[in-house]
């Protein structure tokens, strides 16, 4: 074990609104929450290697699975993607059912999956008809929202949870076939409906607190032995699933069911080894980073290294819970670990452990780490497709009325900031992918009114992580001059006040170029072996 356990939560009371649970006593085996992503479940075959890594864990430990929705090849053509596709075509001008086609593709990877995962018949046929039955569910639904003509968040919710409870029940079929008993649990219905439409539209700790019990509640009373396999989908989250959290909010439900039930150990399964120095598919010299600090980590996730989801970690930390992400085609493999907690003799024994034995890559030969040092950063990322909103004051207000007027008009408008750097009279803001035509166009439109507006769009976010760097003098002129070196232009600097974070705004057709060279340069220190001057500071890695 890593570090102390959090306090178990109240035992089940109201565990009775998912029927099927099995009443049973807690075993003496400690609880651990493995979350499995889209990429992890996407096939039979891939299914039925996370049925048996379930089944090893279950010798020692009482595993709970959560599911993302099944992405066969990647996640941008996977289920939830798909879905979502679903409630844009079926509105107008689109001609009827123009969806069809994306449903029917749902089914054929669904159904090939049971055909292929669920061994066992007569576990085959009952699991083959209830996807069947849940998908004649999603087919009403989206036909009736295209007769409405209208789509709301709350209805695009539902239809996006239809990919979590598919995965959920087809994996519980697999597992059962192998051998393993095992509980289906939606939890489209764990949120109770009322809490889910208040709040005014926002979620606060709160919230969180009662989701955690709820699922404390609901796995702690399933039969020792039984795999509860919960859907990574939270029901009617206040304003949203999808606006209030986000893409990858399965992770967030595993992180709270953690905390409620009080977990040794939440584990995020992924395609990769762990989190890496850089995004491995785009640097080749990327080391896994064997021990990666939460703050850290949630730095790397904002900026575009999407390898947890960004409020899982303040979920499981602020329990004290260590978060472990693992390759789900490499279960041997020791991953990253996140630990909580104050630096004591216990934690420092552990995070030793994270870098004593050797980190073996998926073919047997070592797998090159990363130990970050006062002449080390941690990790690069690159944030993709960013649009840089450039307001220059007419001065016609004091500049905190500049200032005000700009966060009220973006607000209103629901466009949120990713970078942010001002003077008095000019304000240089960086927005994420996600911001929508629409609502920049009317932002845009108030905001003239300020002074002067330019849009530079198609550019990209370049991160440089790193927990030792507030005590390195050099480390952002490294950075910079490395960047001038490839002919980089740079658009926009911003250093938080963490200083964990340097980050500039390049753009996007040098992006590649310039997360490598940076990597090098900052992270592995390639060319710098003299170093960087050092601040004398006592620090912990
Ligand atoms: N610093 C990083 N370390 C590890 N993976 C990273 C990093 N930055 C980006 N990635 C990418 O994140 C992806 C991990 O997610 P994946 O397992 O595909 O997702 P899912 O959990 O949705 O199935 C990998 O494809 C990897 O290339
Ligand atoms: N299926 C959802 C939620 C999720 O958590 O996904 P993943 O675990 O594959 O990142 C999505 O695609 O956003």
């Amino acid at each position: 074990m890593l570090a102390a356990r959090s306090s178990a939560a109240a035992a089940a009371s109201d565990a009775a609104t998912n029927g099927a649970l099995v009443n049973g006593t807690a075993g003496p085996n400690p609880w651990v929450i493995m979350k499995f992503g889209g990429t992890s479940v996407g096939t039979a075959e891939r299914m039925s290697q996370v049925a048996e890594i379930i089944k090893d864990t279950a010798a020692s430990r009482r595993p709970v699975a959560v599911l993302s929705a099944m992405s066969s090849y990647k996640k941008s053509e996977g289920t939830t993607s798909r879905l979502l596709d679903s409630t844009t075509l079926l509105l107008p001008p689109n001609p009827p059912r123009s969806w069809s086609h994306l449903v029917e593709a749902i089914e054929r990877d669904h159904l090939a999956a049971v055909r292929g995962g669920v061994s066992e018949p007569e576990e085959r046929e009952k699991c083959e008809e209830m996807v069947k039955a849940e998908l004649a569910r999603l087919r009403g639904f989206l036909e009736a929202a295209e007769t409405i003509g209208e789509i709301t968040p709350r209805s695009r919710d539902i239809v996006i949870s239809a990919g979590e409870k598919l995965s959920a029940l087809i994996f519980t079929s697999v597992l059962r076939s192998r051998g393993v008993p095992a509980l289906y649990v939606n939890l489209e219905r764990v949120v109770d409906k009322q809490f889910g439409d208040g709040n005014g539209g926002g979620v606060d700790q709160g919230f969180y607190d009662y989701v955690a019990k709820r699922l404390g509640d609901l796995v702690r009373v399933v039969e020792e032995g039984c795999v509860p396999v919960l859907t990574g989908y939270l029901g009617p989250v206040p304003g949203s699933i999808l606006t209030t959290i986000g893409r990858g909010y399965t992770d967030l439900t595993a992180a709270l069911c953690a905390v409620g039930i009080g977990a040794e150990e939440l584990q995020i399964w992924k395609e990769v080894d762990g989190i890496f120095t850089a995004d491995p598919r785009k640097v080749p010299l990327a080391r896994l980073l064997p021990y990666i600090s939460p703050e850290e980590a949630a730095e790397l996730t904002y900026y575009g290294s999407e390898v947890i989801h960004p409020f899982t970690m303040e979920q499981v930390i602020r329990a004290s819970i260590p978060i472990r992400i693992k390759n789900t085609f490499h279960p041997a493999g020791r991953g990253t670990v996140v630990l909580p907690g104050p630096d004591s003799e216990a934690r420092a024994a552990a995070l030793e452990e994270c870098f004593s034995a050797p980190h073996v890559g998926p073919d047997g030969s070592p797998l090159p780490t990363h130990r970050p040092s006062r002449r080390h950063a941690t990790a690069v990322t690159i944030k993709d497709n960013v649009t840089v909103l450039n307001v220059h004051s007419n001065r016609k207000s004091v500049s905190h009325g500049f200032f005000a007027h700009i966060f009220r008009t973006l607000d209103r408008h629901g466009i949120v900031v990713d970078l942010i750097s001002t003077s008095e009279v000019h304000v240089s803001m960086a927005l994420g992918p996600n911001v929508k035509e629409a609502n920049l166009k009317g932002a845009l439109s108030d905001l003239k009114r300020l002074g002067t507006v330019d849009v530079i769009a198609d550019m990209a976010i370049l991160s440089l992580v790193g927990r030792l760097m507030r005590h390195m003098v050099g480390i952002a002129g490294r950075m910079f001059s490395v960047l001038a070196q490839h002919n980089v232009n740079i658009e926009m600097i911003s250093q938080g006040a963490s200083e964990i974070n340097i980050s500039c705004v390049i753009e996007q057709n040098r992006a590649a170029e310039a997360l490598k060279a940076v990597h090098d340069a900052c992270v592995l220190a390639i060319g710098y072996e003299d170093g960087l001057d050092e601040v004398d500071v006592e620090t912990t890695v």
